[in-house]
């Protein structure tokens, strides 16, 4: 396989130490990400573009690349190309031919090149004589310079001949590790999904940071989230996933404060831990999800009054994005589903939020509120690499893993669709299956008719974290599938 990728063009206008700096980060990024996948892989970089090379033409591997490269911060777009080295112009054609003759027919096209090095040639010519040579031996429908059905492009380089299979989008933003890090305060809704992907992409190595306010199932479903984002986009870096047990600060909450305050109070407790929790980290900025006026917490008068508790820089993401248009991002990165199967939890629900949120009379409500509480809150932080917040939680009842499929039993495939799509599962035998993401697993198991259930993910984790759980709540007819290892 052999990629070429090019540089997100904010990069490209920086200056020349920093444009080299942000290329050799995208470059370590992924060979770091793409290594695992294929040690044979060479990622070279130069001033305009970073090859992907390698002798694998494995079309899995081939697959999970293009997916990586597609994911990877920092890149604009790359190309799938087929590299030859050339003699002269009819040469070129001949290559270009073995790729393109057949794919041209009943289409119309055109020849684009991009041509550096000392040939005698123009790249006008080669598109002239290449295009003039695919019309006449195609059964195209001729050659049309704008708007047409194909563009083949190619790049020659000195000797080298490089035809282009196919553009894929990149995501654009800056290569993670480039920017410093911030803290995302994530819920699992819409909002800070697609905050902390947007924080992502810019190139912010984003950790996470989740008040559990009661429920063991709003906790799982944020992990998977967070775990999705970083797994996703963000996987260069090792990021933590902070839990920080809120319940006891939501009582004190709802005991000692009027039912207008609550939503603006809670958000102050929150920003007041997120901040002990960044500064610990050694994170100077934090990250929400919240949009001017989506909810009555989020009017500019109340933003500014939670704001006041910290020094800690507050970012907002979008914070004057539509509600639609934050909806359709998370549908394009595959999170939609998450939101929408976010467990419901108990959280501070007033009757009549304030608007127009007064700090007198905040801070005077605030006076009674015992802050041991939250201190306490803080201390019991828990901080994990977000590779193990999928682990199965202490004191969990083990589950019964198989490597075969007892008869009668169903096996549950719990992978992302994406996940499904890009490698099926072949299991070599017979089985009933079923296809239930990860996400919306909780939900769905109470009404499943009562059988054996065996769950399978890649690697055994996630599968194992929900029978697991389930079991725990005293649902006990799901286990786990492994794959037998090939030895
Ligand atoms: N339990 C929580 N843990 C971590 N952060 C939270 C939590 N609840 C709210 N936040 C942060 O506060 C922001 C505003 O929360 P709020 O519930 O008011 O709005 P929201 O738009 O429903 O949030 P979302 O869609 O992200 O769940 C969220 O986007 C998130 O950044």
């Amino acid at each position: 396989m052999h990629f070429i990728v090019k540089l997100f063009p904010e990069i490209t206008i920086k200056s020349a130490p920093v444009r080299k700096r942000f290329t050799r980060q995208l470059q370590n990024n992924l060979r770091s990400l793409l290594k695992p996948l294929d040690a044979t892989v060479k990622v070279i970089r130069d001033w305009e573009k970073i090859d992907v090379v390698s002798e694998n033409d494995d079309e899995q591997v081939i697959a999970k690349a293009k997916d990586i490269l597609s994911c990877t911060p920092g890149v604009a777009f790359f190309y799938e190309v087929t590299a030859f080295t050339y003699e002269d112009m009819h040469d070129i054609y001949e290559k270009t031919a073995s790729i393109w003759l057949d794919a041209l027919e009943g289409k119309t096209f055109c020849v684009r090149v991009k041509r550096s090095g000392d040939q005698e040639f123009s790249s006008i010519d080669v598109e002239k004589y290449v295009g003039g040579g695919l019309n006449q031996h195609s059964k195209a429908l001729g050659v049309k310079l704008k708007g047409a059905d194909v563009t083949v492009k190619m790049e020659i380089k000195n000797q080298n001949l490089y035809v282009v299979r196919e553009q894929i989008a990149g995501l654009g933003g800056f290569p993670l590790g480039t920017q410093d890090p911030v803290l995302s305060l994530i819920s699992g809704g819409f909002d800070s999904t697609v905050a902390s992907y947007l924080t992502i992409k810019r190139g912010l190595r984003t950790h996470f940071c989740f008040f559990s306010l009661g429920g063991r199932d709003h906790e799982i479903g944020c992990k998977e989230v967070a775990y999705y984002l970083w797994h996703k986009f963000g996987a260069s870096h090792q990021v933590r996933f902070v839990t920080v047990p809120f319940e006891e600060v939501v009582g004190e909450i709802l005991t000692k404060v009027s039912d207008a305050n609550m939503g603006v109070i809670l958000k102050r407790m929150m920003l007041r831990a997120a901040t002990k929790v960044a500064e610990h980290q050694g994170i100077q900025a934090l990250v929400t999800g919240e949009a001017v006026a989506q909810v009555s917490s989020q009017t500019l008068t109340n933003l500014s009054i939670i704001d006041r508790v910290t020094d800690t820089l507050v970012m907002r993401p979008l914070v004057t994005m539509d509600k639609g248009d934050i909806i359709d991002i998370s549908r394009q990165i595959g999170a939609e589903e998450f939101a929408a199967n976010m467990p419901e939890y108990c959280g501070v629900i007033s009757r009549k939020p304030t608007t127009r949120a007064k700090i007198d009379k905040v801070e005077s409500e605030e006076q009674g509120f015992d802050f041991n509480i939250l201190e306490q809150a803080i201390e019991k932080a828990k901080v994990e690499p977000i590779q193990q917040v999928m682990a199965v939680a202490d004191g969990d009842l083990e589950v019964d893993e198989f490597t075969y499929l007892p008869t009668d039993a169903v096996l549950i495939d719990i992978r992302h669709p994406d996940e499904i799509e890009a490698a099926p599962l072949q299991l070599g035998v017979s089985a009933e299956t079923l296809e239930i993401p990860f996400y919306a697993l909780l939900k769905q198991a109470d009404e499943l008719p009562k059988r054996q259930y065996l769950l399978y993910c890649d690697q055994g984790v996630m599968s194992k974290m929900h029978a697991s759980h389930l079991l725990n709540g005293g649902v006990g007819n799901f286990g786990v599938y492994r794959k037998p290892s090939k030895t």
